[in-house]
């Protein structure tokens, strides 16, 4: 099989099962040489071999079988973060217009796994005016030293809205690199200053990469800067983005000057300082998810017009916002509508916290792109 992720269990199905069974509906999977079926189609095997097995029939007959789209494919059907810039902007729109914008999203569950370092994310959303139902379900876990396991782990479930049928389950990891990216982006838009030269990139992890890429897609950068605390892993981004970057020693040297800053680490207390920041930039804080969690001081935070993706998050995620006591202007949202100014002019932070909404939006996406058989 040439998904690396291997195979979704069927509920109730035993493993012989599905080892020896053939010719009826059921999961489908679509990585590259993977296999197999159409709606009536047939279902894949491990082995491929025959006979479906009665129980098998009965599961696979309740409902169309969900169909499980690896990373790779993700990747495929969804080769630009900026793909996603009109359904995101429209979905934060919707959120900050209340009952009105059909956004059914609660605040996320966030489960500790104490013992391990480790969080478990529980994201649900229903966005009407996609009629899009979807969970994401995302580990995040700090790493002991720069490792090269990936720190966060995602899969998104899309159901059925009309029935609740699942439909499809997607790697979440890709799905959550380029939305947060482009979601920055689309605060960057609005409020960086007028003539932005410099970017500074400070971490070098999976975000930085998808910043980095929509980043100079988007905006004419004349010099990208890249700080991360080891430094062997910043060289390794920027020697395989294909563009000019400079590697920086130290996050004060990647930040004086720069016009648009954006914060992607896994850092618990600040690494960025108001006292280094060009009055009249931008930073895209998306790090510091956590209440007791930093990446900005609090004189950056005091000192910036403070934009959120969600107040309610950021009210109970931030410790950015929480403990600094900074005190929220807009919502992305808001700033989009034309209800509250974007302020270009002024030292602006948008906070961003990851929003279910926009894993409906991206999933949705991939998923309509793989239905089109794209
Ligand atoms: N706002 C949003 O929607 C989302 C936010 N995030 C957050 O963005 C940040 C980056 O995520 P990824 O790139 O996926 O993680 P990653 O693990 O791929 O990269 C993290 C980077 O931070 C660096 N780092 C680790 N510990 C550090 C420390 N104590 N101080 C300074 N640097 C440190 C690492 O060397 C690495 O370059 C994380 O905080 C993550 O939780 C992730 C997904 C969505
Ligand atoms: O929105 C997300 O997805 C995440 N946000 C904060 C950290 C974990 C993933």
């Amino acid at each position: 099989m040439a998904d690396p992720r291997g195979g979704l269990r069927l509920p109730g199905v035993p493993r012989a099962a599905r080892r020896s069974s053939t010719a009826a509906p059921g999961l489908y999977y679509s990585g590259k040489g993977g296999a197999v079926g159409g709606a009536a189609g047939r279902y894949l095997l491990r082995d491929g071999r025959t006979a479906l097995r009665a129980e098998l029939g009965r599961f696979a007959m309740s409902s169309a079988p969900p169909v499980f789209i690896g990373s790779a494919e993700v990747e495929r059907l969804l080769p630009r973060a900026s793909l996603l810039l009109p359904g995101l902007e429209a979905a934060l729109r919707n959120f900050s217009a209340g009952a009105a914008g059909g956004v059914e999203q609660p605040l996320r569950a966030v489960v500790p796994v104490r013992p391990h370092g480790g969080f478990l994310g529980v994201m649900p959303a229903y966005s009407a005016a996609d009629d899009a139902l979807t969970t994401k379900l995302v580990t995040f876990y700090e790493r002991r030293g720069d490792s090269a396991a990936p720190s966060h782990r995602a899969t998104v479930l899309l159901f059925d809205p009309r029935c609740g049928s699942l439909r499809a389950v997607l790697d979440g990891s890709v799905i959550t690199a380029k939305r947060t990216a482009a979601v920055s982006a689309i605060a960057t838009k609005l409020l960086m200053p007028r003539s932005a030269e410099v970017l500074c990139i400070l971490g070098a992890g999976v975000q930085a990469r998808s910043h980095y890429e929509i980043f100079t897609e988007l905006f004419p950068f004349t010099e990208v800067r890249l700080w991360n605390r080891s430094e062997q892993r910043a060289v390794r981004l920027a020697s395989s983005v294909g563009g000019a970057v400079r590697v920086c020693g130290t996050a004060r040297e990647a930040v004086l000057g720069a016009d648009v800053i954006v914060t992607v680490t896994m850092a618990t207390t600040p690494i960025l300082f108001g006292d280094w920041v060009k009055p009249g930039a931008h930073i895209n804080a998306v790090g510091a998810s956590r209440p007791d969690w930093r990446e900005l001081d609090d004189a950056l935070m005091k000192s910036s017009v403070l934009v959120v993706d969600s107040r309610e998050a950021a009210l109970t995620e931030s410790g950015d916002v929480i403990l600094s006591g900074a005190e929220i202007f807009a919502e992305l949202g808001e700033v989009l509508k034309g209800t509250k100014p974007a302020l270009p002019e002024k030292t602006t932070v948008f906070k961003s916290l990851g929003m279910a909404v926009e894993d409906t939006v991206a999933a949705k996406f991939v998923y309509d792109a793989w239905s089109a058989g794209k």
